[in-house]
Order: structure tokens, then sequence, then C-alpha cells
């Protein structure tokens, strides 16, 4: 073609005149432009040729030019610098000596500031380096004898240059310097004793020996013998597991068509919705009332070309697995929670993305073959009995979604808070904590307070040894069992300072201690649960002494071995305050009707998906996120096996010491630890509380009369207190007598601003005229406020705040 171009009316073949006839017409110049720039394209197309080649050749073709001669600019880059080999000009080893830093004096103190390559050193600016470090700093620490470095500098002036004869030993200053002590017999003995005949010992093993290792076979028993028992026997007998139901014979049924076909289900659906992401057998746990499949994020594989088989294969790292060179987002696979729920048809599932400590989204759904976990199975497994041997308040909790027995420790909790809804298992899991502790913990080793305002739960404990009072199903009862709490919080810290020891265990090693000596003098000091079934309940009756009380004994029990476990079924945050969340660390929820009641409990969502009866997510001090748990379940006859094992045990022992003559009687008598009394009339307890009474009084003054619903707003304290406080005030002579007729009574010191009185009734009509009180008041204070306001821009100096 280009030699038809060039030449015009030539022959060159069929094929270039064919090809050539388009550009015939057009000016030679064009043809060659358009056929060159062809063949161009088409060398670039065939060879890939980029940019970075081109720059490549370029800079070869440079490169080239400058093996010839480097340029002026690269030999001014070559030359050295015009600093090299100078000291920095202010540093303080400059020179020699001092008249050597004194000469130098000048010099240091000014620095070069180099604006312009252009303008000569010696027209450049130069600043004062007294400005920069702090004036005389360098005079002084070069001319002070007693500095470091100065000290330094000298003894190695005196150290002497070359090979030092080593320095011979002296036997005298030897024996001195080993004066007293005494080691084992070395094995160079005998030399020793050659060159230092005076000094040789001639007994000198009286170092005591090593404690024997108790992992050879035959030591623990030496030891044991050599060492007095540390463990005092319990004279009560724990009862044995036997007394539970047997567990389930159920099989858990293990990776069938069912899961395997429900993987290809979520597979098959990520995939309809373009996510790139695979659910492996190996990621697929069966629990006993959830499976859970592992999603892992996979994506666009990286390929290269095999060189045996010459396809294109995926990348693999050194570990095999496949590297991507795009991943699916973890938040993709979450956004198709509601389309997996409809392709599984299951009733509810949850998804936790990432699964902790593994690497894929967690995808739970019901198990059809969901079985029950008994507590007795969770007892008996090894993950409870080493926890039991550790630990005297071991609770068995249930089973994961693996199906792995899970236990945890209330003495490390050390406080607990369970929350759901009505019939999601709260009861069961208290009744299983206190199981737990039943047949595991001797009262000697673990006392129980329950509060139950449902007075259903746990009245059936009533008669165990264990309780140090019956039952509380009286909410006004409640306050003085706390108090009661406190009070033993705060006797068991003073006998601790008193002791130099740090916490209950340190009070139990120094027991066993003192006893191993015979020294009896100190008691017995069991760990303490206080279990409240409602909390709720008590927290409507008088919030602010309730959470007080809780926010103090959870903030100072653990030390003393005091530990609270709390239900509630209304997670809200009335009842459940940020205080009382602060002071609980450790939580369990069980299912709640609302993502909003999930989070007041275990800080996430999630609770509103579980399953109910027993399915729950159990939250521990320590841990970030929630554990799924299916919760052990426990009976109530199992229970009252428990129960009735421990009642035994009471009668048998009071008959033994003729306490009581046959076992009728002793079912009739409540158990009630010395000291341990919760009074029946709340008031007494009531009565002692000078502080609130003294509060009660400044309200009612302030207020100028008294009813029993302005104490109960005021002081946030329940109806009985307050009416109990208004009886006070009345014997104290505060306030007037009751007088039949009126709302409020008289303040006798004050002014009464109305003529009602009596207010033992708590009416509408006695909230109403508390309200406007208040309204009348907060008006005045307003109206007093504003009055203030005008005064003050016309007085100088102002005047103080009346308020
Ligand atoms: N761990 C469990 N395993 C199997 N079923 C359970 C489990 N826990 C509870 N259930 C079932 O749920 C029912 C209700 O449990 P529970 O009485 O403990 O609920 P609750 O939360 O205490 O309710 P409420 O607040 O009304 O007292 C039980 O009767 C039992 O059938």
């Amino acid at each position: 073609m280009e030699t038809r171009l060039i030449l015009g009316s030539m022959k060159v073949g069929a094929l270039a005149e064919v090809l050539v006839i388009l550009l015939l017409g057009w000016p030679p110049a064009i043809g060659h432009v358009l056929v060159l720039g062809l063949l161009a394209l088409a060398i670039i197309l065939t060879f890939r040729i980029t940019f970075g080649h081109v720059l490549l050749v370029a800079d070869y073709v440079r490169q080239l030019f400058a093996e010839n001669g480097p340029s002026a600019e690269e030999s001014k880059r070559r030359q050295a610098s015009p600093f090299l080999g100078l000291r920095p000009k202010y540093s303080h080893y400059m020179g020699g000596g001092k008249e050597a830093s004194a000469q130098a004096k000048p010099a240091p103190k000014k620095r070069q500031v180099q604006q312009d390559d252009d303008i000569p050193l010696n027209e450049q600016e130069t600043v004062p380096l007294e400005d920069d470090l702090g004036g005389e700093y360098e005079d002084e620490e070069a001319e002070d004898p007693l500095n470091d470095i100065n000290v330094h500098k000298q003894e190695v002036g005196l150290v002497p240059r070359g090979r030092r004869v080593p320095k011979q030993l002296d036997p005298e200053e030897h024996a001195q310097a080993v004066q007293g002590a005494s080691q084992h017999e070395l094995p160079f003995d005998e030399q020793v004793a050659l060159k230092f005949p005076r000094k040789a010992p001639k007994k000198v093993s009286e170092m005591e020996s090593l404690a024997p290792n108790p992992r050879l076979p035959g030591q623990p028993k030496a030891r044991a013998a050599s060492q007095p028992a540390q463990v005092i026997v319990s004279s009560w007998k724990l009862p044995d597991t036997a007394l539970l139901n047997n567990p389930d014979e159920v099989k858990l049924q293990l990776l069938g068509d069912d899961t395997t076909s429900l993987a290809k289900t979520i597979q098959d659906t990520l995939r309809s919705f373009r996510v790139d992401a695979e659910v492996r057998p190996e990621d697929i746990s069966i629990g006993p009332t959830v499976i859970r499949f592992g999603i892992r994020p996979t994506g666009k594989p990286e390929m290269k070309m095999d060189e045996k088989t010459h396809k294109m294969m995926p990348v693999r790292d050194s570990t095999g697995n496949i590297v991507y060179e795009t991943r699916t987002r973890v938040s993709r696979i979450m956004a198709l929670q509601n389309d997996l729920a409809l392709v599984l048809e299951a009733k509810a599932i949850r998804m936790e993305a990432p699964v902790p400590g593994r690497p894929y989204v967690g995808v739970e759904i019901p198990n059809k073959n969901s079985r029950l976990v008994t507590l007795r199975e969770v007892l008996e497994s090894k993950e409870y009995q080493g926890m039991k041997a550790k630990s005297k308040l071991a609770i068995a909790l249930g089973r994961d979604v693996a199906g792995k027995p899970r236990v945890g420790d209330l003495a490390r909790m050390p406080h607990l808070l369970i929350a759901g809804a009505t019939g999601a298992g709260k009861s069961v899991a208290i009744n299983t904590i206190i199981a737990s502790i039943l047949t595991q913990a001797t009262p000697d080793d673990v006392r129980l307070l329950m509060v139950d305002p449902k007075m259903v739960e746990l009245s059936m404990y009533n008669g165990i040894p264990h309780l140090l009072s019956p039952v509380v199903t009286e909410v006004d009862k409640v306050v003085p069992l706390l108090k009661r709490g406190i009070t033993e919080m705060e006797q068991r810290y003073r006998l601790f300072s008193q002791l130099g020891v740090r916490n209950l265990d340190g009070y139990r090693k120094m027991r066993l201690e003192k006893l191993a000596k015979g020294d009896t003098s100190l008691n017995n000091l069991p760990a303490i649960v206080i279990i409240i079934d409602e909390l709720a309940d008590l927290m409507m009756a008088a919030p602010e002494e309730v959470e007080g009380m809780i926010c103090r004994l959870a903030q100072l029990a653990r030390a003393t071995g005091i530990h609270l476990v709390i239900a509630t079924q209304r997670p809200s945050v009335d009842v459940i305050t940020g205080l009382i969340k602060a002071n609980i660390p450790t939580r369990i929820s069980f299912m709640v009707s609302s993502a909003v009641d999930s989070r007041t409990i275990i800080d996430m969502g999630g609770a509103e998906r579980l399953l109910g009866r027993g399915d729950m997510l159990y939250l521990p001090a320590d841990a970030g996120r929630p554990e799924r748990i299916q919760g052990a379940f426990l009976a109530d006859e199992e229970a009252e096996a428990l129960v009735h094992y421990w009642r035994q045990q009471i009668i048998e022992r009071a008959i033994a010491i003729g306490e009581i003559a046959n076992p009728a009687e002793a079912e009739n008598k409540p158990q009630v630890e010395p000291g341990w009394e919760i009074s029946e009339q709340p008031a007494e307890e009531f009565e002692l509380d000078d502080e609130l009474l003294d509060k009660a009084e400044e309200v009612v003054r302030e207020y100028g009369r008294a009813s029993i619903s302005l104490l109960q707003r005021r002081l946030r304290i329940g109806y009985s207190r307050a009416a109990r406080l208004i009886d006070l005030l009345e014997e104290h002579g505060i306030i007037g007598s009751a007088e039949g007729g009126g709302r409020s009574r008289e303040v006798l010191d004050g002014s009464s601003d109305d003529g009602f009185d009596d207010g033992e009734l708590h009416t509408l009509a006695d909230e109403a005229v508390d309200i406007m009180a208040d309204q009348q008041r907060n008006e005045f204070l307003r109206q007093q406020a504003e009055a203030i306001k005008r005064q003050k821009p016309a007085q100088n100096p102002p005047h103080e705040d009346i308020s």
C-alpha cells in the first residue's frame, strides 16, 4: 500500500490495490499518516505497550546520553556539601578543655540560618543561640564538677590504657564478704579446700531442701503427710446429683440432610443476591435449641495461569487459602437477614457478625430437633467439675450453640442481672443458680437471702439451712433486709482491716493457718448470695432507697463475699437504672419484646430475636459480646427434692442434739440465723432513720404543711414509709395531729397555709392540693427571681443571691 501511495500507478499486487482504493482520492501524505497510524496502533495493541514502557525507554535513552558526560545540574548535585566534616557549632563537646570551650564560646552562641542558597554564608542572618537554649545553660553544665557526665569523664580519664593484670583474690576479703552465707557444697569443693585450707567449710549444707515436686508420682502423699490438713471438713453432707432428673437420652442430630440442604439454601440465596460467600460444613454448629451456620465472605479470587495445565487458577497463600482480589463486605451479608429468614422459613433468625474468634458471620436458626438441657448434665460435665474445684459459687448456665456446657463463677461475676419478658425463663434460671449452690456448697460455705415479691417462685426454699432468714415476700421488708446486708458488709470490712487481709479469700486463708495452729479465734464467714426475683416491684415502692442500697452493696460487697443476683421482667430504664447497670457488670438477657429492651440490658440488640424458654444471651463482665446459651432446666420436683434433702439434714441434726423431739416440730420452725431477724414491723427500722426524719422535717417546714403524698414525692419513698414518717413527725411534735376531714396537716412551728388537716388517706384530692401548692411555690420563686434580676443592674455592688 505504501509503495502504491508513494509510486502512484505502479502495480503492486491485487490486495494492495483493493486496500488502497479508499485512499486514492486524497493527497498521498494523508494516506501515509493513516497507514502508519494504523500500524502503530496494531503494534501498541499487540505488544500491550503502555505509557510506562515509553517512560522506561525514555529513561534508558536519557541515561545513555548521561554516560557520555553528566549534565550541569547533576554535577552540581554530586559536589561535596560545604558542611561536610563540620561539627554542630553549639555542641557541648566541641573543642578540648575549658579554654577551648571558652575560645569557641562566641561561635556556639550563633546559629547560621540558611535562607537562600544564592546568598553567601557570611552575609546570612545569624540568630543568638541563648534565645533557643535558655541562656547560660551550656556553661553551667560544662563547669559543674558534680555533673554526672563530668564525674564520669574524670573517672574514665583515670583508667590506665592497655592490658591489665587480673587482680589477685584476697582470701581475707573474700571470707569477710561471704561471712554468714550458707550454701550447698560445691562440686569443686576439694580444690577450694586445697587453695584456702583455713576457710574450707566443715558443714555448709544448712539450706532447707526444696519442696517435693507434686507432679511426680508419690510426692503429693509425702507432702500431705508432712503438712497439716488445709481443709475443714464440714458436718453437712452434700447431695448427690442423682437426686436430679436423668438427662434426656435424645442424641443431637449431627450433620444430616437437613443441615446440608439448609446450608445450600443459604448459599444459593446469597448468590442470587450477588453476594459472594460460602457455607462450609465445618462451620455448622448444632446446639440444643439453635443451629448456627457460618457464612464466610469470599469475593473475586486473584487468578494466575497454571504452568502445568495452562489454565487460569485462583492464587493461594502459604496456608492454602484462596487470595481474593476484592472481598465481600460483611454488611452486605447482614443486610440479607430478612431475606434469609424468608427462604429458611424460620420463626426467628439471629445474625452475629463476626462470631467472636471465627472468620465468619453466624446465622442462628431454631433447631427443629431441639431438646431440653437438664441441670444434671451440666453439673456432671467436666467444665462444671473444674469450676467447682475452684469456687464454691460455681453455677451451671446451660449449653452454647455448639452444644458445649457453659458454666460461670458467681464469685468472679461478682453480681448478676437477669432480665427478660414474662415466661422467657428467668425463674428457671434463678432456680438453677440456687440448685447449683445447693448441690455443691454447704451452709458453711454459702448462705442465701431471697426476695420474692411474686410470692410463688422462691417460697419453697424456706427451711433450708442455707437461708439466713426466711424468703422475704413483702416489699416493705426488703429495705431492712438490704440494710442488714450492708451492715454485714461493713462489719466484715472492719474485721478484715483489723486483721490486715484484703478479702474473704485472704480471711479464709488466715483462718485455716490459725486453725492449723489450734487457734479458733476466727469465725467461719460464708459467702452470702442475695437473690431478688423482681426488681421492678421494689423500684416502684422506694426507687431511691433500693437503688442506693443495691449500688452500695454492688460496689463494696465483692471483697467481703456478698453477691447479688437480681431479676426483672421490666427491663426499662426506670427499673434498671444507669447506676444499677454500671454496678452489675454481668448480665443475662432472655427473650425481650423489643430491641430497646435488649439494649437496656446488654447494651446491644439481639435479645428480641431469642426464642424464649431458656434461650438466653450471656454477657460476662469481661466480654465485649454476649454469648448465646440454652439455659439449663430444673423441674419443680427436682428443686423440691433438693429442698427436702437439706431440710432433712436440719431435722436430723436437731433431733441429734435434742433440740426437737420429732420432725413435725422442725417443719413448723422457721430457721433464722441469729442477728438476721428481719423485723415484721418495718416501721421500727424506719424509726431509727434519723437522716430521713430530718429531711422530712425540712420538707414539711419548707412547704408549711405535711402530707403523705408530699413526702412520697419529695423523698422518693414508698407509701408506708411516708406514712410512718408522718407519724414520727407527729410524735416529735413537728406537725399537728390528724383531725378528720382535711388533707394536709398543720406544721406546728411553721405557718400553715390552709386550715385542712389529717392526711392518712391517700386520695386524688390530696394529690391535687399538693400539685397546686407546688405551682404556687414555683410561681412565687419565679417572681422572686425576676424581681432580683430587675434590681441587679441598678445596684452596685450587686446583692447576694437570695435563693
Ligand atoms: N431452660 C429452659 N429449658 C426449657 N424450658 C424452659 C427453660 N426455662 C424456662 N422454660 C419454660 O418456660 C416457662 C416459663 O419459665 P419461667 O417461669 O422461668 O419464666 P419467667 O421469665 O420467670 O416468667 P415470669 O416473669 O412470668 O415469672 C417454664 O415453665 C418452662 O416451661
